[in-house]
């Protein structure tokens, strides 16, 4: 609680630092924002001269990984900050000391349980790179230790073995350990509180046309966080990616060997970061062919295999240029990956190729029928909503247009329409973004249009053509006649269920009336009875008059139970 205390008060500080309070304090008029200026009036302003673009960011990185992950995701929205802020916030970069060294080796030998030497024989005692979540050290692995690990696994429950049937070596393998950063988890889970906390304070004083998507945002943040955070779900997410790839020339997916929550242990790769743009062309790689390799990776991700790794910014991704005229890819970290369901797939494609044949009507009919917008939806309006937010993408060069505008352009009058946009849509329309700049890095003249479509159109033309229709069809077709050869003893068994089910019902009938029958009977008698005793009652009491009226009321009530009894038994 109070570590919790002392963080909002850095926070603050780091706000004020920064100048950011004035600047909220105007876009948002709120008071929060004018106390933080009179509590820290001390506070210097020492970067007047900096853009408020530049001071946001630079106040990211000085609060640390969650800070500089949140920065990042609201670089990719556009419906937060100015674009000028956001391509500041684009070039957010975590500026982390490393960890002492001694402290990773001491998490290596608790998760390792002794049998570290045996392991890894060698680790770098300087780390290769340092990140906010995680160290990366060079390390040997001693392959033949790790096979008979894995049959005595049950020793080692803290650790995944991945399945090593995809990787065999005789000596030593290269590999690289991550470790992840001593208390970044629960310094993160503490940010991330604060940042709710925060944000639901800012809400709270907004009017709901100023309000941001803030419990959205910080819980996309704490997803991705929980899968970065535990090494072991990046191991199983390395593996997928890993098998789908395995016959591929044009990506290569390292091994990840094994892993616990705090260290992963990966085959070392060697490549050239994709950034490097002047390596690239000093060794004259063919670029043009990387970059079209890169989308269809991207396209193929999602299409074949259903599995896209969802964190593809330029640290992530290397080329092997060994061969500069057939370079490859060579892609690591694996802690955000995602997939489609079927019908997002489907929506997805069918909506871009629409785009590209620039069918706008195609795309409203599209969002009509298949129900992704409800309710009373006038086609020609949304077909006009739809050209306005995507036409004019297509004012531009064709190597300009990005596919990942013309989703979110989309996802943005869906919304208008109350359509409920699915989370790994948006996961991939925010990958899609690194793609395509990634792509235009390595190759300016990309042209996304030459590339994407026709991989688009097979993909549909093979799930959804004529052709495919009809291999679906015939592949229904022996278990409908199957099905059609059972229908006679079906409907006979059902007709016979019915018969069955006429008689129980009639049997049930005939004994309710019977004891209905009888309460009736019951009832007639205990009146009549009970009137007789009253009519004598009264008479003893000198009511005559009243006496011979209860005579008669019971003389009817037995006289009705004598005719009621007679008809029934001739029934
Ligand atoms: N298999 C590998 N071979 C060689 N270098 C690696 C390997 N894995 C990671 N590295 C190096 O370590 C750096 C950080 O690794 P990684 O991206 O996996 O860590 P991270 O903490 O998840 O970082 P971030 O989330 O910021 O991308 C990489 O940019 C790369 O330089």
């Amino acid at each position: 609680m109070v570590s919790s205390l002392w963080r909002l008060i850095y926070i603050t500080y780091i706000l004020r630092r920064f100048r950011l309070d004035t600047y909220f304090a105007k876009k948002y008029n709120l008071v929060v924002f004018k106390l933080i200026a009179l509590f820290f009036f001390w506070v210097p302003n020492k970067y007047p001269q900096y853009s408020i673009g530049l001071r946001l960011r630079l106040a990211l990185e000085h609060l640390g990984p969650l800070w500089v992950k949140l920065g990042q995701l609201l670089s990719i929205q556009d419906d937060f900050f100015n674009s000028e802020i956001t391509q500041e916030l684009k070039q957010l970069q975590e500026r982390v000391q490393p960890f002492a060294s001694k402290q990773a080796q001491a998490i290596i030998n608790r998760d390792l349980n002794g049998k570290v030497e045996k392991l890894l024989p060698f680790i770098a005692e300087q780390p290769l790179a340092s990140a906010s979540i995680a160290q990366v050290y060079a390390a040997q692995l001693n392959y033949q230790a790790l096979v008979n690990l894995k049959e005595q696994l049950g020793e080692h429950d803290n650790l995944v073995i991945n399945d090593l049937d995809d990787f065999s070596a005789s000596t030593n393998v290269e590999v690289v350990v991550k470790v992840i950063r001593p208390f970044v988890r629960q310094q993160i889970q503490k940010d991330l509180r604060l940042l709710r906390f925060l944000t639901s304070i800012i809400n709270e004083h907004l009017d709901s046309a100023n309000r941001i998507r803030s419990a959205e945002i910080v819980d996309e943040l704490e997803n991705s966080c929980r899968v970065e955070l535990d090494l072991t779900l990046e191991a199983g997410n390395g593996q997928t990616l890993r098998n789908d790839w395995l016959n591929s020339h044009i990506l290569y997916v390292p091994k990840v060997f094994f892993a616990s929550k705090d260290i992963a242990v990966v085959e070392r790769i060697h490549g050239t970061s994709i950034n490097n743009y002047q390596e690239l062309i000093s060794k004259q790689v063919n670029t043009e062919l990387l970059a079209k390799r890169g989308v269809e990776i991207f396209f193929r991700q999602l299409l074949e295999y259903n599995f896209f790794h969802a964190d593809m910014h330029p640290g992530n991704i290397f080329a092997d240029i060994t061969d500069p005229q057939d370079p490859t890819y060579i892609a690591i970290d694996f802690g955000i990956v995602g997939s489609l369901t079927a019908i997002d797939k489907k929506y997805l494609v069918e909506n871009l190729i629409a785009f590209f044949r620039r069918d706008y009507k195609k795309i409203a009919e599209l969002h009509i029928n298949s129900g992704w917008i409800r309710g009373k939806v006038e086609i020609n309006e949304l077909e006009r909503q739809i050209s306005r937010a995507l036409d004019p993408l297509f004012n531009k060069s064709l190597n300009d247009i990005r596919l990942s505008l013309v989703l979110k352009n989309l996802f943005k009058v869906g919304r208008d329409y109350n359509m409920v946009v699915q989370p790994q849509l948006i996961l991939l329309q925010k990958t899609l973004v690194y793609v395509e700049a990634m792509g235009r890095n390595v190759y300016p003249e990309l042209n996304l249009w030459e590339t994407a479509k026709p991989i688009l159109e097979q993909w549909f033309e093979k799930e959804y053509g004529l052709k495919a229709q009809s291999i679906k069809v015939a592949k229904t077709l022996p278990h409908i006649f199957d099905f059609m050869g059972h229908v006679p003893d079906d409907v006979y068994r059902l007709f016979d269920n019915q018969q069955q089910l006429l008689q129980k019902l009639e049997q049930m009938t005939t004994k309710f009336e019977r004891q209905q029958a009888k309460i009736i009977n019951f009832m007639l008698f205990g009146f009549g009875m009970l009137f007789i005793v009253l009519s004598s009652l009264l008479y003893s009491l000198n009511l005559v008059f009243l006496s011979v009226v209860a005579t008669v009321l019971s003389v009817i009530l037995l006289v009705s139970l004598i005719i009621k009894i007679f008809i029934g038994a001739f029934k």
